[in-house]
């Protein structure tokens, strides 16, 4: 474990020196001097191939920052994490997500003889449930088959199980819909339940606690909804099923304890889609799926672990992002997947490296004086080209981003896909090598502009290029890639925590807002007595009060 900062190694000092060199080349002039960039700059991992060639690196940059790995002690902070040690210290837990993709019915996991038949146990009890539902024989109260499936669930119960549905939907079971209700706000649950019948709906109550508030709001709700509509108590079996690790509460809501399936608190709650939290995966694409699903995972966890740093993908996209947010000056990364069923891809992201690593105190509670996570966002291509990649390709930020993309898409159509690839590939071309004043001034020239209309107009068409980016390609969007990446991008996010020495496995930043919460709840009553709020959220709270009597 590191005693002095990271900023505070000669590794890191080397970056700083280093990066004032690479402040003056561009990658404009890295490309033009070195044919052999691609091949060097390039990884694969059954047929996933990353390029990072563009980005603002040499061989020097990478054995630096690899030099940074090695001083925080990845390797060994990464068998920390395979080997199940309390790697989350302010929870005193481990962080075994891994494990929950490991082939192996029984053997140890760190020592741990129990971990394997245990998560084993619980996939069998999931394909046993998934078996009877897909095939029919799972009946409702009225000895129907279930056609709709509404996960009730919020952030790692709802953001990985919704992602992969979606990006999975071409393998979806074609009598089986599925719907995913997060938000505490009554319109998601209510459009969710409109049109859907009762007696052939299950509700999956998803939920590590079994307390978040959102989440058992929308479950009482579906439940009195469920009853209103004519299903009776003791058809409630027949219907909910609940994923937590709180036996307890899952009874105390009056689910049949046969109905939950177990996991651990070893599993955190944005890295869960691998444990029964990804029933409804398994529901709509069939447990076979969601067996490739971790197995593809499981390629990755074993590259991760195994590789050496320098050819180690996660090792080496964390390496990039470290150099950007740290030395480069980037406080953005965006992920831009060309691939419609990727669409929540970015949200999915969101969740896992800024609650991962939105820290701002090191592993042993001191304040961090360098930048930490950055802020992730993206838009499936195209859309995103027609929103907010002028900033990226003429802002005054640095945005780092990751390109991603099947080069054969499950909707073949007319040229739809080629287009899509060759919008995705001139893009990341484009940041990379700009337009300079000339190149413009002659397009301009030739196109018929005056002289005066070249001079005021060029300056706002220049692209400065020089800005970075990665590939991924692989052939098909199929589960067991949809794993790997996943596991990369998990991987990743790790790497990172490790060299930025915080803890990514805890989130102690959502608490306050619910803590307060509680409170501004019971101020919103008509007759609350005042109680003391700074004088902006008290007049907001005076303000709702008035125009929610008014309506
Ligand atoms: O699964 P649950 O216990 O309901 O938790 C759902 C979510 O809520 C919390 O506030 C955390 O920020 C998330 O990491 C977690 O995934």
């Amino acid at each position: 474990m590191m005693s002095i900062t990271p900023a505070a190694s000669p590794a890191w000092q080397a970056l700083q020196t280093h990066a004032k060199t690479m402040h003056q080349i561009t990658l404009q002039d890295l490309f033009a001097h070195d044919e052999q960039r691609f091949d060097r700059f390039s990884l694969s991992l059954n047929g996933l191939l990353l390029d990072y060639s563009k980005n603002r690196i040499t061989d020097e940059t990478l054995q630096l920052l690899l030099n940074l790995a090695e001083a925080t002690q990845l390797p060994q902070m990464r068998e920390a994490l395979f080997t199940g040690e309390a790697v989350n210290l302010t929870e005193g837990r481990a962080a075994l997500h891994t494990a929950l993709r490991d082939p192996r019915r029984d053997g140890a996991v760190g020592g741990d003889m129990t971990i394997l038949p245990q998560i084993h146990a619980v996939l069998d009890q999931m394909q046993d449930c998934v078996q009877r539902i897909r095939e029919g024989d799972w009946k409702g109260f009225t000895d129907e088959p279930i056609t709709d499936v509404v996960n009730i669930g919020i952030g790692g119960s709802d953001l990985g199980p919704l992602m992969v549905c979606e990006a999975l939907r071409p393998y979806a079971h074609p009598r089986l819909r599925m719907h995913f209700v997060s938000n505490i706000d009554a319109a998601h649950l209510l459009q969710a339940l409109a049109g859907l019948k009762p007696q052939t709906t299950l509700f999956i109550i998803a939920s590590k606690t079994f307390t978040t508030q959102e989440t058992l709001t929308n479950a009482h709700s579906a439940r009195r909804w469920f009853l209103e509509q004519g299903g009776q108590e003791e058809d409630i079996a027949k219907h909910f099923v609940a994923i937590s690790t709180n036996p307890r509460a899952v009874s105390e809501f009056g689910i049949d304890p046969a109905n939950r399936f177990g996991f651990w608190d070893w599993v955190g709650g944005r890295y869960s889609l691998w444990s029964a939290i990804g029933l409804s995966i398994a529901i709509s694409v069939g447990m076979d799926r969601f067996r490739e699903l971790l197995a593809g995972a499981h390629a990755m966890d074993q590259h991760f672990r195994k590789a050496p740093l320098a050819r180690n993908m996660p090792v080496i996209l964390g390496l990039l992002g470290v150099w950007y947010h740290n030395f480069l000056g980037a406080t953005a990364h965006a992920v831009l997947p060309y691939d419609q069923p990727l669409h929540r891809l970015p949200a999915y992201l969101q969740q896992l490296d800024m609650e991962s690593n939105g820290k701002s105190v090191d592993r042993q509670g001191r304040a961090v004086h360098y930048s930490t996570g950055p802020i992730i966002f993206g838009e499936p291509g195209t859309n995103g080209q027609h929103a907010f990649y002028q900033l990226i390709h003429q802002g005054s930020h640095l945005i780092p981003c990751d390109f991603l993309a099947p080069c054969q898409s499950h909707y073949p159509l007319g040229e739809h896909h080629e287009m899509l690839l060759a919008n995705m590939l001139a893009q990341a071309e484009a940041l990379m090598q700009g337009k300079t004043q000339e190149q413009v001034a002659h397009e301009m020239q030739e196109a018929g502009h005056s002289p005066a209309e070249i001079a005021a107009l060029a300056p706002h068409r220049v692209f400065a290029g020089n800005r970075p980016s990665n590939t991924l390609l692989f052939p098909k969007l199929d589960p067991k890639t949809l794993g790997m990446l996943l596991a990369l991008y998990e991987h990743k996010v790790f790497v990172q925590g490790v060299i930025w020495n915080i803890n990514s496995f805890d989130q102690w930043g959502v608490e306050l807002g619910k803590q307060l919460a509680r409170q501004v709840l019971k101020d919103l009553r008509q007759d609350a007595p005042p109680s003391p709020h700074d004088a902006s959220t008290q007049a907001l709270i005076q303000t709702v009060r008035r125009y929610r009597q008014s309506s």
